[in-house]
């Protein structure tokens, strides 16, 4: 049942209002001042409001400026009572976002029609809301929805000096989920996977699909051991969830999820650097196994200790005789910090690794570019895929961003997006690259000859 709140100074039309509204079958509150109406919406729900423009104290116009700059309220229909001789005024209640109004005294039969006609509308508006922003699988916040919301709580964050958490959840080898039992289950295990977010996560945290099988999570107001142990309670949740594939000779199959997770307890420039943050919590987790969670403020704080203790190394011996890894302004596209964390700081490990990922993919661009232009997905994806990897554990992040952001094109079938995204992978690639021979220069003629 729609309630309406009507707003009236005169006691005769709010008992009139009421006798015909409820006789329609509506829920009716009313109130003789808008001050009163004004505390009344924000402690209640209602679906629409009829408000008279003339009233002693707040007018009604005042009030219906109030309604439409607040976020919470500016969604609800405003029907402007008016007497037949306040035409500038009822255009300034229009210009100011009133919905419709009727005159005073106003015909039963018409009010009531207006009335049903931006109830419709105000449904419309809510479908057409919740088209745009539900992911339409799932019926969770969709990416651009889930971005919003996140900037919104962050910057409440900022505001009240709580912390707030962060973190990414990918499913381990989806697609062999996909290639074993077929697209609908696993659409199926989508499904079950964020009935199971939602049921496992609190009210108030914020649940995103960011594509694919990728998700997150914010958790305002919460400090990064209780987000952790709810991150561990759903991955535990997941591991032993049994769904049932479409087709019923199939078995009964399990998914895992692997998560990256960070804080603003460590300083963040914005919520863009959070998410990078969690994202490399969640490739290191994938890269080290899967089904597991990695707090990525950890993996920072191991980087900045092995800093600290490569710079004290350095300082007791004579620098000739330290073997020394290029600093990271020295390869362009690489964070030393980060690769050279993910090989707990073993310096010549990391040169070798650099050597093999040149050896490996120096060639890249030029077979994500044939792969595209034979318009073979499989291959480019699989390309992709694997250069996101790998950029990730040298620390190679402008890279990795790329690669992901075509592989994730790809998944979601993207295509006008493909050479846009190939050509920014490429030039990205081109440059670690031209780093990586010109620093390496000397390793890399060892192994080629
Ligand atoms: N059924 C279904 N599959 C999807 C959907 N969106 C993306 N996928 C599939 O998800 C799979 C993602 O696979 P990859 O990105 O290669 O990664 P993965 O197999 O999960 O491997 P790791 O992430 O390395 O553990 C691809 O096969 C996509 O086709 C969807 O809405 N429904």
């Amino acid at each position: 049942m729609y309630k309406i709140l009507a707003v009236d100074d005169a006691k005769d039309t709010l008992l009139l209002l009421e006798f015909d509204l409820s006789a329609e079958g509506y829920q009716v509150v009313t109130t003789d001042a808008a001050d009163s109406a004004l505390r009344l919406l924000e402690k209640e729900h209602f679906d629409l409001i009829l408000l008279d423009m003339y009233m002693p104290g707040i007018t009604g116009i005042a009030a219906l400026e109030v309604i439409k700059k607040k976020e919470a309220l500016q969604h609800i229909p405003v029907i402007m009572l008016s007497a037949a001789d306040g035409e500038d005024e009822i255009v300034s209640a229009l210009e100011l976002g009133a919905d419709d109004y009727v005159t005073k005294p106003y015909i039963a039969k018409v009010l009531l029609a207006r009335i049903a006609t931006s109830l419709r509308l105000m449904e419309k508006n809510r479908e057409l809301e919740m088209l745009a922003t539900t992911d339409f699988l799932t019926g969770i916040n969709n990416r651009g929805r889930f971005y919003e919301l996140a900037s919104k709580a962050f910057t409440e964050s900022v505001r009240q000096t709580s912390e707030l958490v962060l973190a990414m959840f990918d499913i381990d080898l989806f697609k062999l989920v996909n290639d074993n039992y077929g697209h609908e289950t696993g659409d199926k295990v989508l499904l079950e996977y964020t009935q199971l977010m939602a049921k496992v996560f609190r009210e108030h945290d914020i649940l995103g699909r960011l594509g694919g099988e990728e998700f997150a999570v914010c958790f305002p107001h919460t400090a990064i051991g209780e987000a952790i142990n709810a991150c561990e309670r759903f991955r535990l949740c997941l591991e032993q969830h049994a769904i049932m594939p479409e087709k019923q000779e199939q078995e009964t199959l399990f998914v895992t999820v692997s998560i990256g997770i960070a804080s603003t307890g460590i300083a963040s420039s914005g919520l863009e650097d959070l998410i990078r943050r969690a994202d490399l919590g969640l490739y290191q987790a994938k890269n080290t196994g899967r089904n597991k969670i990695i707090d990525a403020d950890k993996l920072q704080e191991m980087n900045e200790t092995q800093e600290s203790l490569i710079d004290y190394i350095d300082t007791v011996n004579d620098e000739k005789t330290v073997a020394k890894v290029p600093q990271a302004q020295e390869l362009p596209g690489i964070d030393q910090k980060i690769g050279l964390g993910n090989v707990l700081g073993d310096e010549s490990l990391f040169k070798e690794i650099l050597v093999m990922f040149y050896q490996d993919h120096h060639e890249d661009k030029e077979k994500l570019q044939s792969a595209l232009s034979a318009k073979d997905n499989v291959t480019t994806k699989h390309l992709a895929h694997t250069l996101k990897g790998v950029a990730s554990s040298i620390g190679a992040m402008s890279l990795f961003e790329r690669a992901k952001a075509l592989d994730n094109a790809i998944s979601g079938g993207d295509k006008d997006q493909y050479q846009l995204l190939f050509e920014e992978v490429a030039a990205e690639l081109i440059r670690v690259m031209a780093g990586i021979e010109q620093e390496l220069a000397e390793q890399l003629h060892d192994v080629s000859s």
